[in-house]
């Protein structure tokens, strides 16, 4: 059974805390198809080669943007973006637009470790 499509996106000072919430979930995340942007998904990849990892831009280069281009369409079932508080990035407003996106059509999206846990349940058992 496939749970949907869950993006993962974290910033460069998040990298690390990504890699550790996938492990923690490992054989969950094989049950959903892995969007990532390009580093980020290159990340996962290289820790866990047995999960399967579609991954678009750099989030710089565009890959915010083209994750909120799925959500826009309905293509995407949740998000975990693990931002970046402390850090001036060149693509805020890529960064603010995918947010909002998330918001608008009211995507389940998680900024933290344990909300991401929430919204990984969330997709696996949905609410009736
Ligand atoms: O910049 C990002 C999100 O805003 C993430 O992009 P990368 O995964 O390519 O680092």
């Amino acid at each position: 059974m496939n749970a949907g499509k869950l993006a993962l996106v974290a910033h460069d000072a998040c990298k690390e805390k990504m890699v550790e919430w996938a492990g923690r979930h490992g054989d969950r995340l094989k049950k959903v198809t892995i969007i990532a942007t390009g580093t980020t998904g290159g990340r996962i990849s290289e820790n866990f080669p047995d999960l399967d990892v579609v991954r678009l831009k750099s989030g710089p280069l565009g890959g915010d943007q083209q994750i909120g281009a799925m959500i826009a369409e309905g293509n995407l079932d949740g998000l975990i973006f693990f931002v970046d508080p402390l850090s001036p990035m060149p693509h805020d407003v890529d960064v603010k637009a995918l947010t909002r996106l998330a918001i608008v059509y009211d995507l389940p999206m998680a900024c933290s470790p344990s909300t991401a846990d929430a919204v990984l349940d969330y997709l696996l058992d949905p609410p009736a």
